[in-house]
């Protein structure tokens, strides 16, 4: 197969580089020309991905789109690997490329786990398929999803992933790119239960990377685990989603890594915000997106919107604020009125 990557960060370069692995044709577009200069020479991504040799046959080019429109002419698969900001021009550029009507569009999917910032005052903040509807309607587009840390995945080491999409042959796509003995891909089609969990689980790995950076315990690890599933799952399932999706890859699976692994950017950030670091320094001396930052007050905003009760979340929206300290959140949190599981 012929796959363009669009994002030479961390989880677009290892995927790139097992797909280049298992035998595709598979171009990587850098947005920065330096670092994709750097990348087509020295054969390594060392921004984003350092370690991790090339595979000779991996294309790299980026800066201005010569190559990239080049390369759009003839792929049978756009891979997205760029932050949730980033998701709404690439979608309204590829619809540009492939309007409705014209020639047959091949299946876009991106790789960002989160809800975008609200575009405006009173706007809610959407998910990767909102937006896809909203700009690209014609687009036949997916998201890959599942717990995977990009390292691991670049090393070889054992993966499951999610490919999801209401087309069927999206998701065929996604499974006869990257299933083999790296990764497994499972397909499912609750696209809105698998874009939910990838958004949700970010925030909630800040909220358990503070717990364990004030030494709270596993006790409390646990329960912060269990009861954030549990607030995942109501907003999904406001927002649509069916319930099992939840408790598969993309939901207990992508959360349990995500809150507990600390490869974790969002485990980090917690962690860091807990020692007494500023927000602004946790983000910055990370050198990776961290998506539950940009997230977490949109998914407290939607679920307000829904009547859905998300107060882990809330907690981690007023750490990020300066408005309570870490310390101060888990006390509100352990003090709320008793009920139900
Ligand atoms: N790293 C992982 O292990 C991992 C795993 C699964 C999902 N994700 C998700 O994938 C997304 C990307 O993560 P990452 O780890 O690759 O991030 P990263 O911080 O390592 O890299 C982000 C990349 O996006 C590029 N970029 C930013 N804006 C762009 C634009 N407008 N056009 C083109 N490129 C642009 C940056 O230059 C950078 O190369 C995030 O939403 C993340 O949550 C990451
Ligand atoms: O490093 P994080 O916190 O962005 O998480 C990376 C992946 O989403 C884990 O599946």
């Amino acid at each position: 197969m012929r796959i363009t990557f669009i994002g030479a960060g961390a989880w677009g370069t290892a995927l790139a580089v097992v797909a280049a692995q298992a035998g595709h044709e598979v171009r990587l577009w850098a947005r920065d020309a330096d670092q994709a200069a750097t990348m087509a020479r020295e054969r390594v991504n060392a921004r984003y991905l350092p370690g991790v040799p090339l595979p000779a046959a991996l294309q790299c080019a980026g800066g201005d789109d010569t190559a990239l429109r080049l390369w759009l002419t003839d792929t049978e698969l756009v891979v997205l690997g760029v932050p949730m900001a980033a998701l709404r021009p690439w979608l309204a550029r590829l619809a540009e490329v492939w309007p409705a009507g014209g020639p047959a569009a091949p299946p876009v999917v991106w790789l960002c786990k989160g809800f975008e910032r609200p575009q405006a005052a009173n706007a809610p903040g959407l998910l990767g398929h909102e937006i896809a509807q909203q700009v690209a309607p014609a687009l036949a587009v997916g998201v890959f999803g599942g717990p995977s840390f990009a390292r691991e995945v670049a090393q070889g080491l054992p993966t499951a992933l999610v490919a999801a999409s209401a087309h069927a042959h999206v998701r065929d796509a996604l499974v006869a790119a990257f299933h083999g003995q790296v990764l497994r891909v499972y397909a499912n089609d609750d696209v809105v239960g698998v874009e939910v969990g990838g958004a949700v689980k970010n925030v909630l790995a800040i909220a358990t990377g503070l717990s364990d950076g004030l030494q709270l315990g596993h006790n409390a690890r646990a329960a912060l685990i269990t009861r954030g599933l549990a607030e995942m799952t109501r907003l999904g399932l406001a927002l649509g989603a069916r319930a099992d999706t939840f408790m598969g890859l993309t939901g207990l699976g992508d959360l349990v890594l995500t809150a507990t692994g600390d490869l974790s950017r969002n485990r980090q950030v917690g962690l860091r915000l807990a020692q007494g670091m500023d927000l602004s320094a946790a983000v910055a001396s990370l050198g990776h997106v961290a998506e539950g930052v940009y997230s977490a007050r949109t998914v407290a905003l939607r679920a307000a919107q829904l009547g859905v009760d998300v107060p882990i979340t809330q907690a981690v929206v007023a750490v990020l604020d300066g408005q309570l300290d870490a310390r101060r959140a888990v006390e509100r949190l352990m003090g709320r009125d008793p009920r139900a599981e």
